[in-house]
Order: C-alpha cells, then structure tokens, then sequence
C-alpha cells in the first residue's frame, strides 16, 4: 500500500455510506460463528468497518442476547441492524423501528424475504417497506436483486446504497449474473453499490470490486470456514487488490493473442559458439 498514492490508497480503502466515509470496503455478519470468541477475531482480522446484526436475534435470545451486544459494542465499529427474517413490508418496518431505538441508529439493512427456498428478495415488499423507512427518517440499505427497475424504484424511494445479492444467502455460488451486476453499476455510478449474499471465496469478492461496486458483504464464507480468522483476512485483501485493479483501468480483453514479448531482432544459433549462443 506504500507505493501507490495518496488519493489512490483512500479510494481503495474507503466507501461513502450515506455521507459517512467508512474506512473498509468490507461489511462482515455476526452469525454462524463457532463461538464468539472466534467471531471477534474473524472481525478483527478483516478490519471490516461495520458489522450486520440481526435484531430478531437480540430480542429472541433475551440474556444471550445482551452479551452479544456487549460484545459488538466491544468491538467499536459501526453496526448495521439487519431485518433478516421478515417476510412483508409491515414486518421489516416494524423490525427497522425496533432496531433504530435498541442500536440507536438510522442505518438498516433491509431485508424482505419471501421464498425460504432461494432467500430471494421480495422487491414488491422491499420498495414498500424502503419508502416507509425513507420517509421515517431511516438510512436504508436494500438488499435486492440486480434488476434495474427494481434498483430504480428503490432509487426513487430514497436509497442511496443498493446491496444486490451475488448469489442465494448462504449458498456460497459467488456471483450468479455478473452481467446483471455490471450493467446495475453502469446505470447507478452514482449509487453506492454492495455485492450482499452469496460469495464463497476471496476470489468472489474481488471479482464484484474489479467490477466497480463500492463494497462487499458476507457472513457464511467466513463464519462457516475451517479457519474463519484466515478467510477474514484472505477476504480483506481481495477486497483490496479487486478495488485496486479497478481503480488501475484495466486492459480489455481481447480474442486473439497479442505478442508480449517485442520482437527486435533474431536469434541466430551459433554454429562455432555452442548450442544457444548468439550472434
Ligand atoms: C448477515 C447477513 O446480512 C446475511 O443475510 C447476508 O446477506 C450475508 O449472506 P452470506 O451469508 O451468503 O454471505
């Protein structure tokens, strides 16, 4: 990182949620971990700069709960209320309002599920509930598909921050439409975008940052990894390294092959001199 610039060293390092310079490009989950003890260290290592909470966890767990949020709080980064679990509009706002008095924040992910089997938003919902949450005053961040109308709508009802899912939660698949996703960024540059759901490996994540989006959030990759302080790290740094190829302009690729090595003159071989000698 000490060899590139200054100002290339803060895109790369940095994303604009809601007017709020957060310092990593990496949002990480708080769930599935084999105890809290290695959650801590998996966050740490990441040097993730907000962390997703469920509130249904919080108020459904009431003791074990309370522990887990000293412990997130511990951890002195920005937290980011998550209505995982509901499965209508009316449900995800009254989940956000819970979570605004309990975490003392506007920011929420929203979440509107419909299908347990794929996890998939429910944009009919998700639009429904962001526009109440807008006009309440709250920050939202929607997870959703990569359709542009849905992204559209959402726009429209005041989102500032897109997170598009890569693949089904918890499915580690990676990125299902990178097509969708590119043409998503294309048409919102100035949105702030998050690749939410899905990524299985590193590999993933810089994919989805070589495409131009501002961040990346996961949980299960990490959580459910023999070693979830390693993959934490070896998430960071392909965050970093996806966001810095991107920042660098990459070539375009191209069908045919282009000679990497100029050619400016021609090896003889030398008939007195020994095999390989030239010229
Ligand atoms: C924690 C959280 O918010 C998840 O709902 C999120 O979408 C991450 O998904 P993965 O577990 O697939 O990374």
């Amino acid at each position: 990182m000490d060899t590139i610039d200054t100002d290339t060293a803060r895109a790369v390092t940095g994303m604009d949620i809601y007017g709020r310079r957060i310092a990593s490009r990496l949002m990480l989950g708080t769930s599935l971990y084999p105890s809290p003890q290695m959650m801590t260290d998996a966050i740490n290592a990441s040097g993730a700069g907000i962390v997703t909470v469920s509130l249904r966890r919080e108020s459904g767990e009431a003791r074990a709960g309370q522990a887990f949020w000293e412990l997130i709080r511990g951890l002195g980064l920005d937290i980011l209320p998550n209505t995982a679990g509901c499965h209508s509009a009316r449900e995800a706002v009254t989940t956000a309002q819970m979570a605004r008095e309990i975490f003392g924040t506007d920011w929420v992910k929203l979440e509107v599920v419909r299908d347990a089997e794929t996890l998939q938003p429910d944009v009919f919902g998700l639009v429904e509930a962001a526009r109440t949450l807008t006009g309440e005053g709250f920050k939202v961040l929607p997870y959703t598909v990569e359709d542009l109308s849905v992204a559209d709508r959402l726009v429209e009802a005041g989102c500032r921050v897109l997170m598009p899912w890569g693949a089904p939660i918890g499915s580690g698949l990676g990125l299902n439409n990178r097509y969708g996703l590119r043409q998503l960024r294309a048409h919102f540059p100035e949105v702030t975008l998050v690749v939410d759901a899905g990524l299985g490996l590193p590999s993933q994540a810089a994919a989805a940052m070589e495409l131009g989006y501002d961040g990346v959030l996961l949980n299960t990759a990490v959580a459910k990894a023999g070693d979830p302080v390693a993959m934490a790290r070896g998430f960071a740094l392909a965050v970093e390294a996806g966001r810095l190829a991107f920042e660098a302009d990459p070539m375009a690729p191209r069908d045919m092959a282009a000679p990497s090595t100029p050619m400016l003159g021609q090896a003889m071989l030398g008939d007195v001199g020994g095999p390989g000698e030239l010229r």
